[in-house]
């Protein structure tokens, strides 16, 4: 990665050792040979960085490849085209096309530069971010490919999912049974290459935390993507050759009691290039109740949130970001 030009000295982030954010290989997890180990080790990583890259992960690289190639094509359109299928037309579905600035996570301090497309898979299932994707008529292989990606990320944050849980001493299954018909949402993002000195208050995207229960991450060679440490410092996450990078959502540091951190992170694209990434994300059911574990309670540590449903968290966090829905009354 090239550094082209100046930065913004408030944006400027520590490169440490990989062990900042750590490794994992969790092909153990993946072929069932020793799912406790694992369990243990993303447990560990949940507890101090909330973020992690996975190693062996059984996902093809020829469906991540043609995954980006689908992305690149479709941001590619003229923008009128994209603009047809833009989010704000697809009602309480929330799927669809999302221009540049039209979502900021930290409206704040800064303005996303960057465009989205979401889509989801149960289009049949009734609720609140639900029902039929906005698919655009190109590129012809789109709506197979992101399909078939995404129910790939499906089946791999099942696995992690049941090794968080094993990781807190539950059953397997405890959060797949509040997972029936998860909220889930297969983001591609391209954030455009970025002229003249990159200033905080337009970065790729803002510093936040993600919404649901787990992200999985698939970003290209680029680089941007910042992970704020318990100092405060931001922290490389560089891009590693065959790896996803993991990170826990608001709803497991709710169920944790704070244990599980939901790490703040944002992109900054100083590369000069366009970059691309695509982040998969897993909620609960949207009417599942999200509540302090008893076990991550005490007589020290009480529990430190009052329960809230999956569904009201998220859409209460797209409140907050999305142009279109600034002022929306919520439950
Ligand atoms: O593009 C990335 O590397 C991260 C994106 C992200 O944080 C998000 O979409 O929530
Ligand atoms: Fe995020």
């Amino acid at each position: 990665m090239n550094t082209t030009h100046a930065i913004d000295p408030r944006l400027s982030s520590r490169y440490t050792s990989f062990d900042e954010v750590p490794v994992i290989d969790i092909g153990s997890l993946v072929d069932g040979s020793d799912i406790e180990k694992v369990a243990q080790e993303i447990g560990r990583t949940c507890a101090t960085v909330g973020f992690f890259y996975i190693r062996n992960h059984g996902v093809p690289r020829s469906l991540i490849d043609a995954a980006y190639s689908q992305a690149q094509a479709f941001f590619n359109l003229p923008f009128e085209e994209k603009n047809r299928i833009n989010i704000t037309n697809s009602g309480p579905t929330l799927r669809g096309y999302i221009p540049t600035f039209a979502e900021n996570v930290d409206p704040e301090k800064s303005r996303d530069f960057k465009e989205c497309f979401d889509l989801g898979l149960d289009e049949t299932h009734v609720a609140p971010f639900f029902g039929p994707n906005l698919m655009p008529e190109r590129p012809v292989d789109f709506k197979p490919v992101l399909e078939r990606y995404h129910s790939e990320m499906l089946l791999l944050a099942r696995k992690l999912i049941s090794a968080i849980a094993l990781s807190l001493n539950l059953p397997a299954d405890y959060f797949a049974k509040l997972q029936q018909h998860p909220i889930t949402v297969q983001r591609l993002l391209h954030y455009p290459a970025q002229e003249g000195e990159v200033r905080e208050e337009e970065i790729g995207i803002g510093a936040h935390t993600d919404y649901g229960f787990l992200t999985i991450l698939a970003q290209d060679a680029n680089g941007g993507l910042q992970v704020q440490n318990k100092e405060g410092e931001w922290i490389s996450a560089p891009p590693i050759e065959n790896t996803f990078v993991v990170n826990i959502g608001d709803l497991v540091q709710t169920f944790t009691n704070d244990l599980y951190k939901s790490t703040v992170h944002r992109v900054i694209n100083t590369s000069g290039q366009a970059r691309y990434s695509l982040p998969f994300f897993i909620d609960m059911d949207y009417d599942a109740v999200v509540d302090v574990l008893q076990n991550c309670t005490s007589e020290d540590n009480p529990a430190r949130y009052t329960p809230y449903t999956s569904g009201q968290h998220k859409f209460r966090r797209y409140v907050n970001s999305y142009a279109h829905l600034k002022g929306t009354q919520v439950a």
